[in-house]
């Protein structure tokens, strides 16, 4: 649906001056999904996004947009690939002065349609988002979950085939956050809407997006399924953005006693993850069984990661080499990922 090829934007008018914010970035956006692009703050997102609706020209590169390449696009062809691009934003900017209902309108009435046809439409958008009731209320009127359920309707409101989201749920508390993804999720499989998102949340991207990309100062630095990426980084930058995840970190108290090496009378401390298959078996008693030795539970989380079980388990054991061979015969024959996080005594 999206591909970006080759893509450099560079910023600033003289050579000296001159801040590269994108640079060579190849991504393709499949054309149904939902796709996040997570990195820090001034990696490059915003400009990457702003490059798919032509706010934003490429300096080297091309956009392709459903087999049309933005940057090859005079004013009015900008202006048509506009319509099938819907925009979400995270202050919802939509115009206090007018109600929920005219706020979904404007796009229709810029397109020139006429008033039957305008509410023909709008009324239809207004239930979908769950907000039938609200028509006649002003911004003012609504809470923040409510607003961006209206700029959401008012982005579908020129039946675009894609959605565009600049941290649509940055502003909201977890709960609103987890019904607006709900939504989309829900608008992404009715409407076989393709979406791509943006945002610093790992939590969106872990709860919707089929497939991320993880941009760093200007460069993607992978790419793939959620699952895989999120269960297995590979980047330096993954990592450190996935270690705010829920139960990514040990407990401070266990943390502040791990050591590097064992020590007299240690025990070792490892993570265990159980996706695909092994997440549905009752491995944890097995590996108990197993090991003929006391197992303490430290840490664990059982999750799903777009959509697909996932659990992290972080348990000490006796250090000793009979244990540990017996360990490792287990996870070798159960195909369990694992990782020694170090020793304590
Ligand atoms: N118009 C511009 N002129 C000069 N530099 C710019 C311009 N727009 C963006 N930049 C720079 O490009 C880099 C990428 O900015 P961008 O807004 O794309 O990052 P971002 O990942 O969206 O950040 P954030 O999460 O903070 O919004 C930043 O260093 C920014 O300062």
């Amino acid at each position: 649906m999206v591909a970006f090829e080759a893509v450099t934007k560079r910023f600033g008018r003289d050579d000296e001056n001159q801040f590269t914010a994108l640079d060579g970035i190849d991504l393709s956006v499949a054309r149904g999904a939902i796709t996040g692009i997570i990195g820090r703050s001034g990696a490059g997102k915003s400009t990457l996004i702003r490059l798919v609706n032509g706010l934003e020209r490429a300096t080297s590169g091309r956009v392709v947009v459903d087999g049309v390449e933005v940057g090859g696009l005079s004013e009015s062809g900008l202006r048509d690939l506009r319509r099938e691009i819907g925009m979400i934003f995270q202050h919802f900017n939509l115009l206090s002065s007018r109600t929920a209902f005219e706020n979904v309108a404007l796009p229709l009435e810029i397109a020139g349609l006429p008033a039957k046809a305008i509410r023909d439409k709008v009324g239809p958008l207004l239930d979908l988002v769950g907000l039938g009731d609200k028509s006649n209320r002003y911004p003012s009127e609504l809470s923040g979950g409510q607003k961006q359920r209206i700029g959401i309707a008012r982005a579908l409101a020129t039946s675009p085939k894609l959605l565009l989201s600049d941290e649509a749920t940055s502003a909201l508390d977890p709960e609103t956050t987890q019904s607006i993804l709900d939504l989309l999720k829900r608008i992404n499989a009715e409407l076989g809407l393709t979406v791509l998102l943006i945002t610093h949340e790992m939590e969106v991207v872990k709860t919707i997006a089929s497939d991320v990309a993880v941009i760093d100062r200007g460069r993607i630095v992978e790419k793939g399924r959620t699952f895989d990426v999120f269960t297995d980084p590979k980047h330096e930058t993954t990592r450190a953005l996935l270690s705010g995840l829920a139960g990514a970190k040990l407990p401070e108290a266990i943390a502040r006693k791990l050591a590097a090496t064992p020590q007299a009378v240690s025990r070792t401390v490892v993570r265990v993850t159980f996706f695909g298959e092994t997440a549905q078996q009752p491995l944890v008693s097995r590996l108990i069984q197993e090991l003929g030795s006391e197992v303490n539970i430290i840490a664990g989380t059982i999750d799903e990661i777009a959509g697909e079980p996932y659990g992290s388990l972080v348990i000490a054991y006796s250090a000793t080499p009979e244990v540990l061979a017996r360990a490792e015969r287990f996870y070798r024959q159960t195909g369990l990922q694992t990782e020694v996080l170090g020793y304590v005594a």
